[in-house]
């Protein structure tokens, strides 16, 4: 090739619920909402990715009360975007070189879920990301260099996924001390753009 290499472009998976979308944050709200005199986890004391495991640990009716919330129409369409992932998003879709991905699991009762998730980028993103949706149960199948997610740990078939795992800081995970080389990313204040360019081949 003449001149300059051309490099690979860069590959990056953004997951959707606690990084995206406030997933807990709306979760909480259907709670009090539909079940008020019944204990409730604060925000600040989430501990553990699945809400579900939590409230069945305070008493077992409650993990099936507190996923009628997330499992009821309207609930995955609603949710806000967390502050700064749509600016984020935006900017991230437009860098040379770069390819973004929304990378996110429905739940099993998908009835809503599924359909609700592609409305909400829609509405949030556009239909430019609308093509940029994967839907899976295993993340670790899909090909990448990063993967921003807020599940601590993010396991499926392939025990050696691609992507190096970016911790995404949400309620449930925040107060997890990560071994090295392991990174977070605060917020979408946090600086995104220096581990993207950390990534990219020479
Ligand atoms: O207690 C819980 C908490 C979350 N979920 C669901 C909600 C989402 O659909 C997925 C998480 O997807 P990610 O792509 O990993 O964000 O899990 C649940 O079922 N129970
Ligand atoms: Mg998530």
């Amino acid at each position: 090739m003449d001149g300059g290499s051309a490099s690979r472009p860069l590959r990056v998976l953004v997951d959707m619920d606690g990084v995206l979308a406030d997933f807990e944050g709306a979760l909480l709200r259907g709670f009090s909402a539909a079940f008020p005199g019944e204990p409730r986890v604060e925000l600040e004391q989430r501990r553990g990715f699945l809400a579900v495991e939590q409230y069945r640990s305070l008493r077992e009716d409650l993990g099936v009360k507190v996923a009628s919330v997330y499992e009821s129409p309207g609930f995955f369409l609603g949710l806000d975007p967390i502050p700064g992932a749509i600016e984020a998003m935006q900017e991230m879709i437009q860098m040379p070189n770069t390819e973004v991905f929304i990378c996110t699991s429905p739940i099993r009762k998908y009835e809503y879920c599924v359909q609700e998730k592609y409305s909400w980028v829609q509405k949030h993103l556009g239909p430019k990301f609308v093509e940029r949706i994967i839907l899976t149960r295993d993340k670790t199948v899909v090909s990448a260099d990063l993967l921003f997610d807020d599940k601590d740990a993010v396991k499926g078939v392939e025990p050696n996924p691609s992507w190096e795992h970016i911790l995404f800081s949400c309620c449930h995970n925040k107060h997890l001390k990560l071994q090295p080389p392991r990174r977070r990313l605060e917020s979408w204040t946090d600086d995104w753009r220096t581990i993207l360019e950390s990534k990219r081949s020479k």
